[in-house]
């Protein structure tokens, strides 16, 4: 399957917003875009999908060149092979979940990668729900067709803005998954517009942080995520790799190079598999000593990296090297003086496996 870079030069001018980005998105994997309300990340897929025309600028997608200021070229959307799924993605009311996707197939096959409507229904797990009218459909149900719908159009990059926004904690956990298969299964480059830190960690291994309209970081998620300053509290990542399901104990296990963490069986999660968790710093404990008579389970080890005390409050934030990943933990200022804790010092983080939940 063929995949291209996609290259953004963009500047758009509104009254009182400027959109200015330079970035070359690489050919595969996701991107999430992240950063606060207004910062720009929905102008920045409008204008990659050609729903918003820069003032100046270049953008091209491999060979194709979408829009060009000082040569005059601007190709429309329906013209670029891009697949977009904005917050407010609707279906054809009148029309069945089959034929929604059917109508979005016959596009799709004008197209030189169009996925087979076999291989969407099964992946986006829609057999039990072709008959139905999209007016019936839960939310979660709704979000998958139109996934799949986009996908039938025959897209070389998607565009997903915001897919879960709107959805309560468990129809999001419900989806998920889907959104992980659908960016390893179908090896699209996709950008991913996020408010969510564990949505972007979970699902992107690159991050864009957006702020005032430019691209203020740029990176690999768990770097970026962590990166002093960008994400605040926004919690760490951490990358590992499913080492088995425990069907009795509900368990899966993610092994880390920092130690094995357990985490609420996730059994969609293929053994081997390469994933990132979301720890909240909150949920980090520390100890200089192998923990022993605790609940908790996961322990892994690493070392201290920074105490920062925070201004104001009763707590330091202490980040660690586990084993390559930046990993916070927020403790209280009295405990970190306690433990005496200095660069360098190994210690035992101690991780709540509810913090891997929703
Ligand atoms: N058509 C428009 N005309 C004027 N201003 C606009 C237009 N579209 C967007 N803006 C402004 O540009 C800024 C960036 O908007 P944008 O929707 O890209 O932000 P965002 O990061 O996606 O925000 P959110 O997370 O709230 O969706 C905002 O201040 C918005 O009001």
């Amino acid at each position: 399957m063929r995949s291209d870079a996609l290259e953004v030069e963009a500047v758009v001018r509104y009254r009182d917003f400027t959109l200015d980005v330079a970035q070359r998105f690489p050919p595969s994997g996701c991107t999430a875009v992240f950063g606060p309300s207004g910062s720009g990340k929905s102008t920045l897929l409008r204008a990659v999908a050609g729903f918003v025309r820069p003032q100046a600028g270049r953008i091209a997608f491999g060979e194709a060149v979408w829009f060009e200021a000082g040569a005059g070229r601007f190709v429309p959307p329906h013209r670029r092979p891009v697949g977009s799924v904005f917050q407010d993605g609707r279906l054809f009311p009148h029309l069945s979940v089959e034929r929604n996707l059917a109508y979005a197939q016959k596009r799709g096959q004008r197209r030189e990668q169009a996925f087979g409507l076999d291989e969407v229904v099964e992946a986006f797990a829609l057999g039990d729900l072709l008959s139905r009218s999209p007016a019936t459909l839960s939310g979660g149900e709704g979000r998958r067709v139109a996934l799949a719908r986009t996908l039938l159009c025959g897209p070389r990059l998607l565009l997903l803005d915001e897919p879960l926004a709107g959805l309560d904690g468990g129809r999001k956990a419900e989806i998920l998954p889907y959104l992980e298969a659908l960016i390893a299964r179908f090896a699209l480059p996709v950008l991913l517009v996020s408010h969510d830190a564990r949505e972007a960690a979970l699902l992107a291994e690159r991050t864009a942080v957006m702020s005032g309209g430019r691209i203020a970081a740029f990176g690999p998620t768990a770097e970026v995520l962590s990166a002093e300053g960008i994400a605040g509290h926004a919690g760490s990542v951490l990358t590992g790799t499913v080492a088995g399901h425990d069907e009795e104990a509900w368990l899966t296990t993610i092994e880390t190079g920092a130690g094995a963490v357990f985490v609420p069986l996730a059994r969609e999660r293929a053994v081997g598999a390469a994933v990132r968790l979301y720890v909240d710093p909150r949920n980090v404990a520390l100890a200089t000593a192998p923990p022993r008579g605790l609940s908790i389970r996961n322990v892994l080890s690493a070392q201290v990296a920074s105490v920062q005390p925070e201004p104001g409050t009763a707590f330091a934030e202490i980040v660690l090297d586990a084993a390559g990943d930046p990993l916070r933990s927020q403790i209280t200022k009295a405990a970190a003086a306690e433990l005496a804790l200095d660069e360098g010092q190994a210690v035992f983080a101690l991780i709540k496996s509810a913090s891997f939940d929703d």
